[in-house]
């Protein structure tokens, strides 16, 4: 995007609204790590504690399945990751884990999707993509409008999240969280929310992300 006195005028609503460098919170204080604007693009520390993660991980290690994709759940090889989704506040956990990412995220946690979790061998990826849907799709009826990532555990080489059209990419670490917005009335800054999760090389990625819809799911 050309950034002119006019773009400059204009700079969009976002739905994330912290002011300052952290996100305080009544039980905890998230780090601004990196901040990229328009589309709002942010890295948080101590997302989750590491017993958080590790939790996570345990509850879901059983449940993993390969991961589907679109409307008809296919198997396919954009996302050769496996995967599963907590029922929306399952357990203890899962519920205030669900709060915590709303107070960040910003709507409501009526708006929110179970969590998914997602766990990549070496070699697997998850191939770029938008995380809202195509409008020609039913779903697109209540879209998605933003996404947090949580990374579980530290990955020993490869992994990382990277968007094409932004030139920018992160590393996974265990407790931080990746944040962006794609509910823009310009098109062009939710189409340059293209991401996806590069090969693991070395070791395991397991990571938690959490969708907001525009109105609510439950
Ligand atoms: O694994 C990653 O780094 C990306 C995950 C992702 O894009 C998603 O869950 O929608
Ligand atoms: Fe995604």
């Amino acid at each position: 995007m050309k950034l002119d006195h006019t773009s400059l005028m204009t700079k969009e609503q976002t739905i994330f609204n912290h002011l300052g460098s952290k996100i305080k919170l009544k039980d905890r204080e998230i780090d601004i790590i990196t901040r990229l604007e328009e589309p709002l693009v942010l890295v948080l520390g101590n997302v989750l504690s590491n017993e958080e993660c590790d939790e996570l991980i345990q509850l879901s290690k059983d449940k993993m399945q390969r991961s589907r994709i679109g409307a008809a759940r296919e198997v396919n090889n954009m996302r050769t990751s496996s995967g599963m989704f907590f029922e929306e506040s399952e357990n203890e956990l899962v519920h205030a884990i669900e709060m915590r990412v709303s107070d960040i995220m910003g709507p409501s946690i009526e708006h929110a999707e179970g969590l998914q979790i997602l766990k990549y061998l070496p070699d697997q990826e998850y191939k770029a993509h938008h995380d809202y849907f195509a409008s020609t799709s039913k779903a697109s009826k209540n879209n998605r409008i933003s996404t947090l990532i949580m990374y579980l555990n530290d990955v020993e080489e490869g992994g990382e999240t990277y968007f094409p059209k932004l030139g920018f990419s992160v590393s996974p670490q265990k407790g931080m969280g990746l944040y962006f917005e794609y509910f823009y009335e310009n098109t062009e800054l939710n189409e340059l929310t293209l991401h996806g999760g590069a090969p693991v090389v070395k070791g395991e990625k397991w990571v938690a992300t959490q969708w907001m819809r525009k109105q609510r799911v439950r």
